[in-house]
């Protein structure tokens, strides 16, 4: 049987990457940190995933064929780089540094052992996942394997779309057990990938993979985290709570108006499509069945104010053609307020912004030079918002 490596057996892994691949004919191996999910993969070696959706056609389905092992022991890792046909990841942008130790040391035994083609993909909600993985690894890959890793190792990028949000199984459920929504995209760069394809139900291969993350990361991720900081400033909980409130409905709507407006003209995407694909992205933010914690989609600020992230990215876009952004800098001051004890870069961005002044800030964090337009809009829309 084939078998494929996925680090993270969090709620992506389980709920998405890895019920793929299990589907596909594949062994899931699910390397993590997590002793209870090692444990229960082990023990149970299948799980439930329970579709969140109104009458979806299949309710729960079963994912059997699959392991675990711990990522942090170099042993159980070497063994199973050695014997994987595909090794995927959904760890965390962050967490992609850490993990490349081993993957190097991985793709070392694997020259060793005369072993050929493997292919590495990232999903993860970052431009490039994969590529930035290559390139930790290659910081710990001696230089006479780079070749090799050159020739045999393959790392597609890809855009990853399905909200699978925290879920609880109830009083006898299974800690492997996970809530999905029904839809989902899986679209993986087809050039980069080494020997042959892989076969994987569900993943659709595409020649221009930028324009997806960015359709997918400036739409979805865009209109989820302005309605996750403006939610969180007004005290909601959920998601789909925060969308019932009208002012902030219209500013993620318009956000993602904005964003979809310098995706076209980027892009190419078609006009009335790209209207239709908010549209269901609105619904999917609304569906009553998945209760996504704000604080959730809004976690790790800093990494969301990231130039090509969700927020800014677009922003950039939308000026680069001329083009309206007011909504989108809004919900970069949302994202500056967003104050949560909990979220460690929450509280740095809040001493950052006291010590130093919103302004540097914004300079060094989000690359809006002190004193331009959009800093004076985005400071502008904080002390309004703050107001
Ligand atoms: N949850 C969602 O709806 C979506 C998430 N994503 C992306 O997928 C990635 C994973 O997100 P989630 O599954 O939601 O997070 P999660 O927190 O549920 O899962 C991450 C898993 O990685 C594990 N992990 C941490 N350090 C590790 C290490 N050194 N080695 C192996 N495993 C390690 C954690 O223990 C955890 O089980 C993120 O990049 C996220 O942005 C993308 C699309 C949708
Ligand atoms: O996982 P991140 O990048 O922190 O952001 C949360 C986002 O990712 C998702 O989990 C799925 O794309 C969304 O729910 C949300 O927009």
């Amino acid at each position: 049987m084939k078998t494929a490596l996925h680090f993270g057996a969090g709620n992506i892994g389980r709920g998405f990457i890895g019920a793929l691949l299990s589907d596909s004919g594949y062994h899931v191996v699910f390397a993590d940190v997590v002793e209870k999910l090692i444990n229960a993969l082990n023990e149970y070696k299948s799980y439930n995933i329970t579709i969140l959706d109104v009458a979806p056609d299949e309710p729960i389905k079963h994912i059997s064929n699959v392991s675990g092992i711990f990522s942090n022991n170099p042993e159980q890792l070497n063994a199973a780089i050695l014997d994987a046909e595909i090794i995927t990841t959904a760890v965390g942008p962050n967490v992609l540094r850490i993990i490349s130790r081993s993957l190097a040391a991985g793709i070392s035994e694997r020259k060793k052992q005369g072993k050929e083609y493997l292919n590495i993909i990232a999903c993860e909600n970052m431009t490039g996942a994969s590529g930035h993985l290559r390139d930790e690894i290659l910081k710990h890959l001696p230089e006479e394997d780079q070749e090799y890793m050159d020739t045999y190792v393959g790392f597609p990028n890809c855009a990853v779309d399905r909200i699978v949000p925290p879920f609880n199984p109830g009083p006898n459920g299974n800690v492997l057990s996970v809530g999905v929504e029904a839809f989902f995209e899986w679209i993986v760069e087809e050039p980069a990938f080494k020997g042959p394809r892989p076969e994987i139900k569900g993943m659709k291969l595409t020649d221009n993979l930028v324009a997806y993350v960015q359709r997918k990361l400036f739409t979805l991720n865009c209109g989820h985290a302005t309605t996750a900081y403006l939610g969180y400033l007004k005290g909601y909980k959920t998601v789909d709570e925060a969308l019932k409130d009208k002012s902030i409905e219209s500013t993620v709507h318009a956000a993602m108006k904005e964003s979809g407006a310098a995706l076209c003209k980027k892009h190419g995407f078609d006009e009335e499509e790209h209207g239709k694909y908010i549209e269901k992205i609105m619904n999917r933010f609304r569906n009553p069945y998945i209760k996504d914690d704000v604080a959730r989609v809004g976690r790790e600020p800093l990494r969301k104010l990231g130039p090509a992230d969700r927020l800014v990215g677009p922003a950039k876009m939308a000026d680069e053609f001329g083009l309206p952004k007011d909504n989108l800098l809004k919900a970069i001051a949302a994202c500056l307020l967003y104050d949560n004890k909990d979220d460690p870069q929450s509280v740095t961005l809040k001493k950052d912004i006291e010590s130093k002044g919103l302004e540097e800030v914004l300079e060094d964090v989000v690359g809006f030079k002190k004193g331009s337009k959009e800093s004076r809009q985005v400071l502008q829309a904080y002390n309004e918002l703050k107001a």
